[in-house]
């Protein structure tokens, strides 16, 4: 989002808000309407509610919002209810006791336009649709199987990622360690699901590159789009841009996916035919396999095929690469837990040129750094939102049926009750409480969510994560550009779905021999 757009959605909140003071005299402050047995509420403002109360950094405003008035509050956006949870317990007992009732996700127009109506897993409505979508990704893509046997093609790309950091490092140059990450994770994803890269070099028909463009879409994706939730103001998004933008970016990415899939369906017998073994064929092969076979419940269209191709960039790119990229920036800060993490690498691989899968089995601190790092700055801080499908009560709380659900996996992560100084980098704490993980059964930790929603991708993303990091500290010492010290590395956050940084890592390498 760039500083216009933000500007131009600050106007719309700013002057949303004016209106709103303009109504509370003519009301004379007597809009109180929340039911009796809701969960706390901060006020509301007429019409707007606590749109005015999001931010631009919204896990942030509601992590506040959350000290004040509780782990359980009821906001209103507009005039949508919103209930907001900000505890491990509160998110159990949505994601794990209540699960089938909060399995739903809201509509959008935003989520409308850029993925075909809503066709991909991610936003899909709960029901039989999504069940299987989401089982032919699991099993053509993330399984625990499938995942393995992407090895190769993983250490190919991250050797070509190696490479590139010692082209820099013998001309002393600066690398670009965001950059490098995004570039990692892209060409994973792409060969795995397109059949080959399509990365800086491949351009669309206005000069823009792949990564480029889903940059801009997964930009787009954060915005708030007011008609949403003030269904009277929906022609709001047409006088700010908003519409335009979402139609253009939509409409050239689908002419790449259309490119893409006419290029392997060109390939007829090449790409899809069954001289191309198991290993050989990449995701778009196989969803027009199961499109041509028509044996599915309910058949896969092309829009629904591209929505899944979709949905593996834009679930997987972002949120992966943004791990290593605070990953590094953390160990950066912090010299004593780079040179901890360099000795339990370095001494599990010895003289061996490179880390197999086997030794990475090995590096506890290695994982422990991921899962701080998932803690500290989950990638999705609020996670994707749900919708309720029937009335439910929690902690003795009434919950309609329709009401909105965002969990604050950012502001749980930095739980007092369930971390000692939370606000402090310390893998340390996953050594000596090892059995925390991240797959949806320990509430306290949930950046890939839970329960049936919860993220398919996590071996996925964690196995690029886990030898990318391993590789980076292991052949190279690390320090930052110039005279600059670790404790003047900025900290601050991009505006968008997926928090990455908002400016590039950038850092300097040296090789290290054994
Ligand atoms: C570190 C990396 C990743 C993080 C932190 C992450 C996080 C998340 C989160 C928070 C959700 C929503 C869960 C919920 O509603 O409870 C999600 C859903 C999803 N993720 Fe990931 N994700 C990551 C990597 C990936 C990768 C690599 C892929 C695929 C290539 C992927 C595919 C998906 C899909 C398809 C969904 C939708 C699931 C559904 O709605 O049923 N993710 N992810």
């Amino acid at each position: 989002m760039n500083l216009l757009e933000i500007t131009l959605e600050l106007n719309e909140i700013f002057s949303l808000a004016l209106v709103a003071i303009f109504l509370i005299l003519v009301y004379r402050w007597s809009f109180t309407t929340t039911a009796k047995n809701s969960p706390p509420s901060p006020p509301k403002l007429p019409i707007i509610g606590n749109l005015h109360q999001r931010g631009l950094q919204t896990h942030r405003s509601l992590g506040a919002l959350s000290q004040r008035h509780g782990p359980l509050m009821l906001l209103h956006f507009g005039s949508v209810p919103v209930l907001v949870a900000s505890s491990a317990e509160v998110a159990q007992e949505i994601m794990r006791t209540h699960d089938l009732s909060f399995s739903d996700r809201p509509k959008s127009l935003i989520y409308d336009k850029l993925f075909y109506n809503q066709k991909d897993v991610a936003f899909s409505p709960y029901g039989e649709y999504w069940k299987q979508v989401k089982s032919i990704c699991v099993l053509n893509i993330l399984s625990n199987k499938k995942v393995r046997s992407f090895g190769a093609l993983r250490e190919e790309e991250v050797k070509s990622m190696m490479n590139e950091i010692a082209i820099c490092s013998s001309s002393s140059r600066v690398v670009n360690l965001s950059k490098m990450f995004a570039t990692l994770t892209n060409d994973v994803i792409c060969r795995v699901t397109l059949g080959s890269k399509y990365s800086s070099n491949d351009h669309a028909e206005d000069g823009k590159t792949f990564p480029e463009l889903l940059l801009e879409f997964e930009e787009l994706l954060g915005r708030l789009n007011i008609g949403d939730f003030i269904p009277w103001l929906a022609w709001l998004s047409r006088v700010t841009g908003l519409n335009a933008k979402l139609d253009k970016v939509a409409k050239e990415l689908d002419d790449f996916l259309d490119k893409v899939i006419q290029e392997h369906i060109d390939h007829g017998s090449k790409s899809t035919g069954e001289d191309r073994n198991e290993e050989q064929r990449d995701f778009v092969d196989v969803l027009l396999e199961i499109q041509k076979g028509n044996s599915l419940a309910l058949p896969l269209d092309i829009l629904s095929i591209k929505a899944l191709i979709l949905d593996m960039f834009v679930a997987g790119t972002g949120t992966t690469y943004t791990v290593l990229e605070w990953a590094m920036t953390e160990i950066l800060r912090h010299p004593r837990i780079m040179s901890k993490l360099q000795n339990e690498i370095r001494g599990i691989v010895g003289k061996k040129a490179d880390i197999t899968e086997q030794d990475l089995n090995e590096m506890h601190y290695l994982k422990a750094v991921i899962k701080e790092t998932l803690r500290l700055h989950p990638p999705a801080p609020l996670l994707l939102p749900r919708k309720s499908t029937q009335d439910v009560k929690i902690n003795g709380y009434d919950i309609k049926a329709n009401t909105q659900v965002i969990v604050n996996a950012w502001q749980i992560g930095r739980d007092s009750k369930s971390f000692n100084k939370p606000e402090e980098y310390d893998p340390e704490r996953f050594l000596i409480h090892s059995g925390i993980d991240y797959k949806g059964n320990d509430f306290q930790l949930i950046p890939f969510g839970a329960g049936k929603r919860i993220c398919p991708g996590i071996q996925f993303a964690m196995a690029i994560n886990e030898i990318a990091l391993a590789n980076l500290v292991h052949k190279f010492n690390w320090a930052l550009p110039g005279e600059a010290r670790s404790d003047d590395l900025d900290m601050t956050e991009s505006i968008a779905i997926t928090i990455h940084r908002e400016y590039p890592l950038e850092a300097v390498a040296s090789p290290y021999s054994c």
